[in-house]
């Protein structure tokens, strides 16, 4: 039987991240893998409630991050535990990562606190490869305005996405054995080329 793997796709909004993750989905698929493809926050019911309003509504940035470990504590429960039981591999886009890159780089919430949030939720639960799309901030931008209404998130300004890139980075850089950096701005045929090869040397791990 195939190891099931735990992927995350992380990045700031626009990195592009989105629209390499069904191109990934079939490469694991063609390995013989049995996909489960999930996002966050969301992937449940309550979940994707709780996006509704995490991605609309003004909340105390506790309160955000409060929630998003609330989803993600359901999406564990309810989808990802279950999945990797059954031997099937997840594909999530996004993850904790994202809660320490945005709640913890763009708003400042103290990082020990989202340690104390992850280490409550999951304690032993990891990703066994994290995507992470990195692209030049006024990229990103311009990649969202051609696409669509910005969200409470997409709303934010440089600044936010600057320190949000920054903690990617850096947890990128603290834990290198999970994650892997991918130049996002790129053509799309250079990206999945890269990301064929990157599959291709974890299935074979
Ligand atoms: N390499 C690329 N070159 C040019 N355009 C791209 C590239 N990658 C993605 N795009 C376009 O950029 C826009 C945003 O892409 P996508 O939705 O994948 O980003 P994302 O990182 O998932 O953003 P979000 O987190 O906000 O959902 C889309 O219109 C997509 O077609
Ligand atoms: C999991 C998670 C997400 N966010 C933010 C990041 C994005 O702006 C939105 C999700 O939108 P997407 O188009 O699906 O990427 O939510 C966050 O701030 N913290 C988190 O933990």
């Amino acid at each position: 039987m195939k190891k099931a793997l735990f992927i995350t796709f992380e990045g700031i909004d626009g990195a592009g991240k989105s629209t390499h993750i069904p191109f990934v989905v079939g490469l694991l698929q063609q390995a013989g893998h049995k996909v489960i493809s999930t996002r966050e926050p969301g992937g449940t019911k309550l979940g994707e409630q709780l996006r509704d309003l995490l991605l609309h509504q003004a909340m105390h940035l506790e309160t955000e991050a409060l929630l998003m470990f609330a989803a993600r504590r359901e999406h564990i429960a309810q989808v990802i535990e279950p999945a990797l039981a059954r031997g099937d591999t997840v594909v999530s886009d996004r993850f904790t990562d994202a809660s320490f890159a945005y709640q913890g780089g763009g708003r400042k919430l103290a990082l020990s606190k989202l340690d104390a949030l992850e280490n409550w939720v999951h304690p032993h639960l990891q990703p066994d490869l994290t995507l992470l799309f990195d692209v030049p901030l006024e990229v990103a931008r311009t990649r969202l305005d051609a696409a669509r209404d910005p969200d409470k998130f997409e709303q934010e300004q440089s600044n936010f996405f600057a320190d949000t890139r920054a903690e990617y980075l850096r947890r990128a850089a603290e834990f290198p054995e999970r994650f892997r950096v991918i130049n996002s701005n790129r053509a799309i045929a250079d990206i999945q080329h890269e990301l064929t090869q990157i599959i291709a040397s974890v299935l074979a791990a």
